[in-house]
């Protein structure tokens, strides 16, 4: 082996500056591509206007009062699934309350098990809560499993599989359903044909209730087409929904693109990941309804400049620098600008600007408390990220409590969920914000999830690449137990996390369903990234897919 030219090395090393652990992440996907596009608002106006008449008519059919209960609970479940909601719920929640009212479990003696789970679903997403009882005649009374006739009956089972990812702790015949209904259908789906093969597919693939609610809309409106054609008005109304909210976004995501590029980050801090269509998606997972477009792009910009933030932190910085660069976003002024390193100046003016700016325009309505709660959390993750940093630099392995109590901050769901609430209008009042302020039970299981799903994607490249702190490294130190054994902890935890947001979205609820969803479907969208791998770093499956289907092409129906 040649001899190695010390001197050569040493002389690079001086030259090249300080080692950084750099992590050559993937280029961006999309490049340039959405910046082109361009909205027409008569269009867009259009399809506003043709939505009326059929709007009337399906509100017509929900309120209707000689409808079978059971014919209109199906009916609320497509216009659901469709992500039409939104635009009845009055009109549904009061047609629920009615039936909720009248509920009694011998009414279901006689009910088919996809009945039953459809009326299971609709009452929990709306956040009734149907007990799970009414599957138990499903269960053999002496062995105590559920009866084996029913495996042959493909949509009941489906039915089943959907109903059990809405369980809450304790509904352990819901837990049983869960792993029996999974193992069947994956036995028979490649038996199946047509629609009920795409509709397994599409729910072993990823339920419903984890999914991402506008995709989830378009993908049950192509692999349930008989459903949704059980009225014109309803399909009609479908269609010409998803063309009105595609040129919304497809203008919103244009806006944020054109942001990204005028900002420059991509020169300024050139080692990041360039993700902003993915993380569009992400926050359009929150919420997809017209009124929060503002919204969607006030939250999409903050999570970009969460993105900088933690590739800095993980991928670029020195120690040094990132003590520097925590004490200035500590600070929160222009004159801190000097003490922190060149490269990230641009970045920190950018980021100073872009809150006073949010803050003046919130003042204005009276708001600026919403967009103070999100700096503040945004200061706590770049605490969080320092923490992880000295812990990463020291060499460090937390303690599992130790790193749980960072790692719900490092999570970002906090600062992500609060940033979401400064476009949301009235809705977030003085005590809106106090829920969220007060960690509820809810943000921090949305948080776990958050953290512990990344952690176990994402663990053994960031061991490799030194990360001392990881949720999985803690929990093997603290426990010590194997690295699976570690792992399947990790999911039960996540798996009981989940439960505390159903709880947490059923009636009573502590606020509003609409403070709620933006939380709910912050969990979603950690599974549409991290159920197979990390979508996030590696965007080219699960987000290139959804990002395609929502904003390349046109809404062929
Ligand atoms: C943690 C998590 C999934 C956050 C989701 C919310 C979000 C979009 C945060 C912005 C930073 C980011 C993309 C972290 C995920 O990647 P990573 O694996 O580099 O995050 P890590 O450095 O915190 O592990
Ligand atoms: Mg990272
Ligand atoms: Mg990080
Ligand atoms: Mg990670």
């Amino acid at each position: 082996m040649a001899a190695v030219d010390t001197n050569a090395t040493i002389q690079e090393k001086t030259t090249a500056g300080p080692v950084r652990p750099l992590a050559n992440f993937p280029p961006s996907v999309w490049g340039d591509r959405f910046l082109s596009f361009t909205l027409d608002n008569s269009e867009l106006e259009g399809y506003a206007k043709a939505m009326e008449a059929p709007k009337e008519e399906l509100r017509r059919l929900i309120v209707d009062q000689t409808m079978d209960s059971n014919k209109k609970l199906s009916l609320i479940y497509s216009v659901h699934r469709l992500g039409l909601t939104y635009l009845f719920l009055q009109e549904i929640e009061a047609q629920l309350d009615k039936i909720f009212k009248e509920f009694n479990l011998q009414d279901y003696d006689e009910v088919d098990l996809y009945t039953t789970s459809i009326n299971f679903q609709v009452f929990r997403h709306l956040g009734y809560k149907l007990p799970c009882d009414v599957f138990n005649k499903f269960k053999d009374n002496t062995s105590g499993a559920f009866k084996e006739d029913i495996s042959t009956d493909v949509k009941g089972m489906l039915g089943l599989y959907e109903s059990s990812q809405l369980r809450t702790r304790g509904e352990s015949i819901l837990d049983e359903a869960s792993s029996f209904t999974e193992t069947k259908l994956k036995s028979v789906v490649n038996n199946l044909e047509g629609n009920l093969a795409q509709q397994v597919l599409q729910s072993l693939r990823r339920p419903f209730h984890q999914g991402m609610p506008m995709v989830e809309a378009r993908l049950y409106f192509s692999n349930y087409s008989e459903e949704c054609a059980t009225h014109e008005c309803l399909l009609k109304l479908a269609k010409l929904h998803f063309s009105y909210l595609e040129l919304q976004q497809k203008e919103e995501l244009r806006i944020v693109s054109k942001w990204w590029k005028d900002m420059r980050f991509q020169e300024t801090t050139p080692y990041i990941r360039d993700r902003v269509p993915e993380i569009y998606l992400w926050i359009l997972g929150l919420y997809f309804e017209p009124r929060y477009s503002l919204a969607r792009i006030i939250a999409t910009k903050i999570t970009l400049f969460l993105v900088v933030l933690d590739d800095t932190y993980d991928a670029y910085a020195t120690i040094e620098e990132i003590r520097l660069l925590t004490d200035a976003i500590n600070r929160w002024d222009m004159s801190a600008m000097e003490q922190i390193p060149e490269y990230i100046r641009p970045f920190y003016k950018i980021l100073l600007d872009e809150y006073a700016e949010l803050e003046k325009q919130l003042a204005i309505e009276g708001r600026a408390k919403s967009v103070i709660a999100s700096k503040e959390a945004f200061q706590d993750i770049a605490r969080g990220y320092l923490e992880e940093a000295e812990w990463t630099n020291s060499g460090y392995v937390a303690s599992f409590p130790e790193y749980m109590k960072n790692g719900l901050i490092t999570s970002a769901y906090n600062v992500i969920s609060k940033s979401a609430l400064v476009g949301m209008g009235d809705i977030v009042s003085e005590n809106a914000l106090a829920w969220y302020e007060s960690h509820p039970k809810t943000l921090q299981a949305s948080e776990l999830i958050s953290r512990l799903q990344d952690d176990v994607m994402t663990y053994q490249s960031e061991r490799e690449r030194g990360q001392s702190a990881t949720g999985v490294d803690a929990y093997i130190k603290t426990y010590g137990v194997s690295e699976k054994e570690a792992i399947d902890e990790l999911k039960i935890m996540i798996e009981n996390a989940w439960k505390d947001i159903n709880e947490g979205c059923l009636k009573p609820r502590e606020v509003s369903m609409d403070l709620l969803a933006p939380i709910l479907n912050l969990a979603r969208m950690i599974d549409v990234v991290y159920r197979y791998d990390d979508g996030f770093t590696f965007p080219g499956k699960t987000m290139k897919e959804y990002i395609t289907l929502l904003f390349v092409g046109s809404v062929s129906m």
